[in-house]
């Protein structure tokens, strides 16, 4: 099962500009993830920091009980072993063929033998649909092939974490759709945690598990993929509808005025989110992904604490036998919860406190997680800036 990341509290900004501030949430291992924003909000930046590649001013970073924001360059090197990133263009090398691409990483970072090597490469080309075009170049070859040669890349080192930065970004919406399915089959065959940045709706509808919303330098919320899919924030309201009315505006947000104006001049049927679809099965033939019935347990364990709108929708796609293991009554009712606004909606997806993972042989100990009372001070703390 993949890596648990857990982020507390954490603030970036480049001099005067905070890019967002106090960003809490966790990322259930194993499951798939969707971060969403307007540009410039701030999502490559989040990636970046994950991989300790920025370093926020506040707040920690925890994957595998190591803080990427604090460690020493040496646990972050062994950190970054975790991780496969998918760039937004595949970051291929122009001048390499697509088997030398994807050995890349083995031959720079493991001690492989040419016959291993290849027998990985040949496998991950296979897992993304490659097979037989070892040979070509990137430049002779379409945008959806490249982005899945990158993605065989990010897999040779057998990552238990992978961020994609706009995996659907140039492609046209059937090779989006192929892609997407793709992601959904690797995830059930390597059950690794996903973290997907993309500003397609379709994707952010239709892959992930959780979904999260960057806004107005905050996260707007995080949780399971009903809360924020049913949720009538504005500003989630305008993003899924693809629509000018609303708090985001063509550079930057509206004034609060303008956008409730441009709200109430909606017509019947503009209003709303859309109607909420289900979420792609793996490819008959693939195994089952671990992480639906993991999730299904844990969304279970808070149904009562997420909105109604949620608890509906989550209800409704349970079948008999499991309406009957969470709610003991196979034949529809379920006991709704409080109903909660959505700020609180984001303290409630925020993650739950629970014993500290355990570290990684040779990985350092945290520090003890702070107290409730003593967390602005423990956050507070300078880490020493961009370093
Ligand atoms: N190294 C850097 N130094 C200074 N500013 C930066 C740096 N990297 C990013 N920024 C700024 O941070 C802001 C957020 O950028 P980022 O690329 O993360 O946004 P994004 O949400 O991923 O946008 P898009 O959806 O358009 O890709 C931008 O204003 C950008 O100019």
């Amino acid at each position: 099962m993949g890596v648990e990341v857990v982020v507390e509290g954490l603030s970036k900004s480049f001099g005067p500009q905070t890019i967002w501030r106090d960003v809490t949430l966790t990322l259930p291992p194993g499951e798939i993830s969707v971060l969403l924003g307007p540009s410039g909000t701030g999502k490559s930046v989040f990636l970046k920091s994950l991989v300790g590649l920025l370093k926020p001013e506040e707040g920690r970073v925890l994957i595998d009980g190591v803080d990427v924001c604090t460690c020493s360059e040496g646990d972050l090197y062994e950190v970054r072993k975790l991780f496969g990133v998918l760039f937004q263009d595949g970051a291929l090398f122009g001048s390499m063929n697509l088997f030398d691409n994807i050995a890349f990483p083995l031959r720079e970072h493991t001690r492989k033998s040419e016959s291993d090597v290849r027998a990985v490469v040949l496998e991950k080309m296979e897992m993304v649909g490659l097979l037989g075009a070892e040979d070509k170049l990137p430049g002779e070859i379409s945008g959806g092939m490249r982005k899945r040669a990158g993605l065989a890349r990010a897999l040779v080192l057998d990552p238990e974490i992978i961020l994609f930065d706009e995996p659907d970004s140039g492609l046209d919406p059937v090779r989006t759709a192929y892609l997407n399915q793709l992601i959904v089959d690797l995830n059930a065959q390597i059950d690794a945690t996903f973290l997907i940045v993309t500003h397609d709706i379709g994707t952010a509808r239709t892959v992930p598990d959780n979904i999260g919303m960057l806004f107005r330098r905050n996260l707007v919320m995080f949780g399971p993929r009903e809360v924020l899919l049913t949720s009538t924030e504005p500003v989630v309201e305008q993003f899924l509808n693809g629509r000018r009315q609303g708090p985001i505006g063509m550079s930057e947000e509206k004034d609060a005025g303008q956008a409730a104006a441009e709200l109430a001049a909606l017509r019947d049927g503009e209003a709303g989110v859309p109607h909420i679809v289900p979420q792609l099965d793996v490819t008959e033939g693939m195994p089952e992904r671990s992480a639906v019935r993991r999730r299904q347990d844990r969304v279970m364990q808070r149904f009562g604490t997420l909105p109604e709108q949620a608890q509906q929708e989550i209800a409704k796609a349970l079948s008999p036998r499991e309406r009957a293991r969470y709610f003991g009554d196979p034949t529809g009712s379920w006991p709704t919860g409080p109903v909660l606004a959505p700020q609180q909606v984001a303290q409630v997806t925020a993650p739950t406190p629970r014993p500290s993972p355990e570290p990684r042989a040779g990985a350092r100990t945290p520090d003890a997680p702070p107290e409730e009372g003593a967390r602005r001070r423990w956050f507070g703390r300078r880490r020493g800036g961009d370093r």
